[in-house]
């Protein structure tokens, strides 16, 4: 390393990691969003409906406090739309059926005990399409689930049964909140596309049990794959045999469904099946996609760092060789031992560093997590990995 002298070459100050990110589109924030492209691949998506929200439910989400319906008060109006139209986006429904109470002060009274009489459309559509899903659903907005806000379900998974249990989860969600109120953070300032341009949508996933070992999140640039990440915190000895089937079904998954997104950096979110079965088509086992995400500081770059996702992007590859493409697995360990990777919220779990460097104990993981904004810049720089001896 060559030493400057300080006073003749002013130290370059450390970079953040979204000063060396290319700057985000606004459109493309836009197409990550579920109901931008399911859409289009509705047939390698798990069932889902999207429901578009009315300013009374997003004014309800957007409230303090948490008051859940009275289910026994409200009458649900007649069906707007078929609840089995398996692949129709729903429609709007209006704000208020005809002949609403003509009483304003016992109209709020019962707005304030019951806030679904303020979408009561809306709150009978919910509960016909969590039927319509067999009962039960896992929720989320144009980008993010309620994964922050499992403390307060009673199963502590993502599992609905109710919409009192969905209107629970979303409005305790920081990551709903921040979906609500700053989906265009980090993105070009230039862009003047206004953020109340925004089509909300409910998006209601039938409920199903993933095996959290195979999703894998896997990072696009230049509609080429740069890597692909186990995505929940746990070691799993298995994987380890799987790693080039992996590679195989995620790179072929990717070139066969995917490599026609609007954008050509993204981030992909996919469920291998546990076993080959009839419908895998040639390649055995099925892959589904469960989620799109921007390329941008805010998605969790998973067992990667986004500074390494950054320096792949610019390395120039001769051609398309899935050979090349890592996939990142958590390699060793113990999780019972770690006691903080957890199925269902990968937002909890920690750089792959620190497992690996065994940290353990709340207060030791914290004094961590406060240095590792500086570990993580002095990466970015290529300091960190180039101190290593
Ligand atoms: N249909 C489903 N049934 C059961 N669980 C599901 C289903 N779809 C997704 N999940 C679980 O919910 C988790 C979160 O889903 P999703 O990736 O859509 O949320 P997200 O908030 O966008 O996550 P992130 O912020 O990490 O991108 C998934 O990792 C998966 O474990």
């Amino acid at each position: 390393m060559v030493h400057q002298d300080p006073d003749s070459h002013p130290l370059t100050p450390p970079q953040t990691l979204h000063e060396i990110f290319p700057p985000v589109q606004k459109s493309h924030i836009l197409n990550c969003a579920f109901a931008s492209w399911h859409t289009r691949y509705k047939s390698i998506t798990p069932k889902a409906r999207t429901i578009p929200l009315t300013p009374e439910f997003l004014a309800y989400l957007r409230e303090d406090g948490i008051i859940l319906p009275d289910d026994e008060g409200v009458s649900p109006p007649a069906a707007t739309t078929t609840a089995d139209s398996d692949d129709e986006e729903m429609s709007a429904p209006s704000n208020f059926p005809p002949g609403e109470a003509e009483d304003e002060e016992d109209d709020e009274e019962d707005r304030a005990r019951n806030p679904t009489q303020r979408f009561p459309q809306l709150h009978s559509q919910i509960k016909q399409t969590i039927a319509a899903l067999g009962g039960a659903v896992t929720p989320k907005l144009n980008w993010s689930s309620p994964k922050d806000a499992l403390f307060m379900s009673a199963t502590h998974t993502l599992e609905c049964r109710t919409p009192g249990d969905i209107y629970l989860l979303l409005k305790s969600s920081d990551f709903i909140t921040h979906d609500l109120e700053h989906p265009f953070d980090d993105t070009d300032p230039s862009d003047p596309t206004p953020a109340s341009s925004i089509q909300y949508h409910l998006v209601l996933r039938k409920y199903f049990n993933m095996n959290p070992a195979l999703e894998f999140r896997t990072f696009v640039a230049g509609r080429r794959i740069l890597g692909i990440s186990q995505r929940d915190l746990n070691h799993y000895a298995f994987l380890g045999e799987l790693k080039s089937e992996i590679r195989r079904l995620v790179v072929g998954f990717f070139n066969e469904s995917l490599a026609g997104f609007p954008d050509g950096d993204f981030v992909f979110d996919c469920y291998v099946e546990p076993t080959a079965r009839e419908g895998g088509g040639e390649r055995g086992r099925r892959v589904w996609l469960v989620d799109i995400n921007p390329f941008a500081p805010r998605t969790d770059s998973a067992l990667f760092s986004w500074g390494e996702i950054l320096r792949l992007r610019t390395q120039e590859v001769e051609e398309a060789d899935e050979e090349v493409v890592e996939v990142r697995l958590l390699e060793s360990g113990d999780p019972e031992a770690w006691g903080f990777g957890t199925a269902t919220y990968s937002a909890s779990k920690l750089p792959r560093e620190l497992v690996e460097a065994g940290v353990q104990g709340e207060e030791a993981v914290w004094e961590f997590a406060r240095r590792w904004k500086g570990i993580m810049e002095e990466i970015e720089r290529g300091e960190g990995e180039g101190s290593e001896t």
